[in-house]
């Protein structure tokens, strides 16, 4: 049997970095021959589970991609609470540190939400921060949650009309569910939010003309759930024996989407161009 072609289809989380990193690096040139200032991130990232380290490293390539200096803050598992307060003020009161990135998630011992909350909400790169959540629900969104902002660049760079459209976002946490409900809600979206105690997640689903979906349940979206011509974006990682996988059987899922990210190479990608707008944001603001 031929296989179909299907590329049109696929949105290039990549090619869509590559685009946003470009402009970031003319912007930090720029902001370099004015001012004379190097946007900078500094990352914290507490004890040394791998996955964390490969995304810190991720960030920190990125980072050299595009002229922003970055520093890397690597703690001891055994930190404190207070320490770890200590190095986010330090951070807060340096003037060469315009972003924070406190990678997650913490230890158990820590206190994430009261670290995130000691973010300068200025620096705070990821978004993360109650302010600037609370700013995204009033629809001021500056410093936003980095990989629902991706989503809502894809959906420009595409032309998606999402003004009357049924949204529907499967997963409700806050790094990706909530902020990304509250920007498809800017954007005069109908939108449904599903989650773990859903019941009938398809008869939402399948309602979907846009449908993001950030759970960690590998492949729990299939072609049956889909409408014909949905929108898709898969937000989900899943890591088993080396290999990556989404939250969408991208395989059978792309016959009937009409646009769809893969994993790897979609949302990801964009996730870390929009981090890096955000510190060059941050610097300018400064
Ligand atoms: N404070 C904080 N901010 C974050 O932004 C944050 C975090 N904590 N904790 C963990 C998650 C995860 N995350 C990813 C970013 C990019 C890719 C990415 O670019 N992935 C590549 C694949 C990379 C590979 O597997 O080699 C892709 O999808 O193509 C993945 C995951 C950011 N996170």
């Amino acid at each position: 049997m031929a296989q179909e072609n299907y590329d049109s289809r696929r949105i290039d989380g990549k090619s869509l970095a590559g685009k946003i990193e470009a402009q970031v690096r003319q912007g930090v040139e720029k902001l370099k021959g004015e001012k004379n200032v190097t946007p900078g991130l500094a990352t914290i990232l507490v004890g040394e589970d791998p996955a964390s380290r490969m995304y810190v490293r991720l960030k920190h390539k990125a980072c050299e991609r595009v002229g922003i200096h970055a520093e890397d803050r690597n703690l001891p598992e055994s930190t404190t609470q207070e320490e770890l307060l200590g190095v986010i003020r330090e951070l807060n009161s340096r003037n060469d540190v315009h972003g924070i990135l406190l990678q997650l998630p913490l230890p158990k011992h820590l206190d994430s939400k009261a670290a995130m909350l000691a973010i300068d909400p200025a620096k705070d790169a990821d978004g993360f921060h109650p302010y600037n959540m609370g700013k995204l629900l009033i629809g001021e969104e500056g410093l936003v949650p980095c990989t629902p902002k991706g989503v809502i660049r894809a959906l420009e760079e595409y032309n998606v009309e999402v003004q009357g459209k049924h949204a529907v976002v499967v997963g409700h946490s806050n790094v990706v569910g909530k902020p990304m409900a509250a920007m498809l809600i800017n954007r005069n979206a109908t939108v449904s939010v599903c989650h773990v105690f859903t019941d009938d997640l398809k008869k939402y689903t399948l309602d979907a003309d846009i449908l993001v979906v950030g759970t960690g349940v590998k492949h729990l979206i299939r072609e049956d759930m889909v409408k014909e011509g949905a929108v898709i974006f898969d937000v989900g990682i899943t890591e088993e024996n080396g290999k990556v996988y989404g939250d969408v059987d991208f395989d059978n899922v792309v016959r009937k989407a009409s646009l769809i990210t893969p994993v790897p190479g979609g949302v990801g990608p964009m996730t870390i161009a929009i981090l890096m707008e955000h510190v060059l944001t941050a610097a300018k603001n400064a």
